[in-house]
Formats: C-alpha cells, sequence, structure tokens
C-alpha cells in the first residue's frame, strides 16, 4: 500500500480523482472513468471506511492507487492542500473530483476553489443517481443496515463483499443442523442481522461458490455474533481466506425453541437462496 505522505514525488501520473472512495460505487468509477491510462485515484483515508477497508478498494479498480491520511491533511488550506498535490505528483495536469467534492480544512473548499487554486484541468464530474437517488456511500452503508441488499447492491455496481478469516466455530453446525464455515471479518460493516444468499469464495479459487450466509448473534444456542457461511455446491476446505458476496436478503435473525426447528427453517433457507442464485453466472 503506497501511502503518499511517506513518498517523496510520484512520476509519470498525469491525473488524479481524488475522494474517500469507501464503497467503490457507480458515482465513485464515474470519476475513474474520466483518469485515463496515467491516472492514479487518491484516497483520502479517514480510518472509518467499512465498505472496502484497507486494500479492498484495490479489488473494484484497475488503477493505481495511493492513500493519504486525512490527520495529516486536515489542517491545510486550499493552498496547502495544492501545493502538496503539486509537490508529489511532479506530472500532474488534470485533477478528477465530484460535484460535491470538499477539502481543506474544516472542508471549507470546494471544485470551484480548486479550478482557481490549480493550473492544470478540473473535470467535476455530475452527481451519478439511481432511480432518482444519489448514490453516496452513506446511503449504501443504511440500506445494508436494513437488510436492503439489492439496492445497495445497484449503488455499488457490484454485490456487497466482505473479507475475513476462518476461525473456529462451537462445533455444533457439522453434527446437527448443516456444516458452516465461520468467518471473522471485523473491518467490514455487517448487514442486517439474518440470512441471506451468497456467493462464497475461499482462499484463492477461482470461483465463488452458491452458498446461504448467517450473519448475527446465535440467540438459539451461545449467543455470540457470528458469520456463518454454508456451501451449497459441495464439501469445501477452507484453510484461511473467505469473501463472502451478499445477494439477497431472505429472513431475519430468530431464535428457535429448538435445533430441530432450527434445521427446518435453515432447509428452508437453503431451497430460498438456491432458488435465488440460480440465474447468476458462477
Ligand atoms: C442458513 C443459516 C441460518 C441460521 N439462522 C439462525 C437463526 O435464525 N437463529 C440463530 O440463532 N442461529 C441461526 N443460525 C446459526 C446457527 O445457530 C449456527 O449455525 C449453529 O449455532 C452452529 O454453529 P457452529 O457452526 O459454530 O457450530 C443459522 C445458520 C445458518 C447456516
Ligand atoms: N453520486 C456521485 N456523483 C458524482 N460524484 C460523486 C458521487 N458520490 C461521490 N462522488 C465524488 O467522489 C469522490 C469521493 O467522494 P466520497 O468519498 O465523499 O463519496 P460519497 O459516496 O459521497 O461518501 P459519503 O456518503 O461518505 O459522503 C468525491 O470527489 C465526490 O464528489
Amino acid at each position: 500500500m503506497v501511502i503518499l505522505n511517506t513518498v517523496t514525488t510520484i512520476k509519470n501520473s498525469t491525473t488524479i480523482a481524488i475522494g474517500g472512495f469507501d464503497g467503490m460505487h457507480i458515482g465513485h468509477q464515474a470519476l475513474f472513468n474520466e483518469l485515463g491510462e496515467n491516472g492514479t485515484i487518491v484516497v483520502i483515508e479517514t480510518g472509518y471506511a467499512n465498505l472496502t477497508p484497507k486494500r479492498c478498494r484495490e479489488k473494484f479498480t484497475n488503477k493505481n492507487i495511493i492513500y493519504l491520511e486525512l490527520e495529516s491533511i486536515r489542517h491545510l488550506d486550499g493552498v496547502g492542500f495544492m501545493k502538496l498535490l503539486n509537490e508529489k505528483f511532479v506530472d500532474l495536469e488534470k485533477i478528477v473530483v465530484g460535484y460535491d467534492f470538499h477539502f481543506g480544512k474544516d472542508r471549507r473548499y470546494s471544485y470551484v476553489d480548486l479550478t482557481e487554486l490549480f493550473d492544470g484541468e478540473v473535470v467535476v464530474v455530475d452527481e451519478v443517481t439511481h432511480k432518482n437517488d444519489s448514490v453516496h456511500s452513506h446511503k449504501i452503508r443504511a440500506k445494508l443496515q436494513i437488510g436492503d441488499i439489492k439496492s445497495a447492491n445497484e449503488f455499488l455496481g457490484h454485490n456487497y463483499t466482505i473479507i475475513g478469516k476462518h476461525i473456529r466455530g462451537q462445533g455444533i453446525g457439522a453434527k446437527e443442523l448443516v456444516a458452516t464455515i465461520n468467518v471473522q471479518a471485523t473491518e467490514f460493516l455487517m448487514p442486517k442481522e439474518g440470512v441471506y444468499a451468497t456467493l462464497t469464495r475461499i482462499n484463492d479459487e477461482e470461483h465463488f461458490h452458491p452458498s446461504v450466509s448467517f450473519v448475527g448473534h446465535r440467540v438459539t444456542t451461545d449467543g455470540s455474533f457470528a458469520i456463518e457461511t454454508h456451501i451449497l455446491d459441495g464439501e469445501v476446505t477452507c484453510k484461511e481466506r473467505v469473501e463472502i458476496s451478499f445477494v439477497a436478503y431472505i429472513r431475519g435473525n430468530e431464535k428457535f425453541d429448538s435445533l430441530e426447528e432450527l434445521k427446518k427453517m435453515i432447509q428452508k433457507d437453503i431451497a430460498k437462496a438456491s432458488k435465488e442464485l440460480k440465474f447468476l453466472q458462477l
């Protein structure tokens, strides 16, 4: 990961797009489309990104990404911020931002100031909307939190995906219910508690498996929080890394009086998830 504060200069990058870019949603992609061949994405890292934390943004672009820690630039005024960009990007000719981009101390400066401060070209991308609604990371978070996976995915332009590590479960699943892979993915926003039709990739496999996943507190068993995925197309061996893409919300988290009842419900979940995933190209 390249952090701008720690590098002296970046050569051959004539165009940059600037923003937080958490989610790498369709609004962000409209900016990246303006970058051209020698373009670089400059991520202002707030530390709060939880849709595409850390290096996960890299999954959704083939452009170079450089990170700029908000803490180290938040005190700068417009002139200071522009000076930093010019010093770091020695070949800079063009800056791409969105219609609502703000920067500098107290987010006081807009693209209008940028146009005045920068000698080169400033491209301002118009508001990207979906079904008449402005696309933004905070709206995607809100949709995930109410389980509206389908419209969160429409805003994202890809399936909401979390990446985590395989951890040990309680050991009840395979014996009494269905076999599940238990996952820990603390840096990501968790969608609403419940059951989802998902696609799961194990380690660095090429393909995603159709799967049904549970996210939430296991109120029927030990009450602890868990992310569990049950693979629908056979048995897999999971060593370390698990990637879960959410496709559709099936139902909310429920407390069952017995494991028997939970098992019956899980069979229904499997049928629903299979139906949701049937038409997808895996
Ligand atoms: C498709 C699916 C749906 C689930 N739904 C619920 C649920 O509604 N309520 C609940 O308490 N646990 C639910 N669970 C989690 C089970 O309680 C959990 O798999 C079980 O406790 C075994 O955990 P283990 O894999 O750590 O052994 C679900 C699990 C799966 C795979
Ligand atoms: N819907 C959109 N249309 C056009 N440009 C956008 C849109 N959303 C964000 N941008 C631009 O993308 C860059 C990154 O913005 P930012 O990281 O603030 O995204 P955001 O989705 O607006 O996030 P948040 O919801 O947290 O405000 C900025 O230059 C911003 O103006």
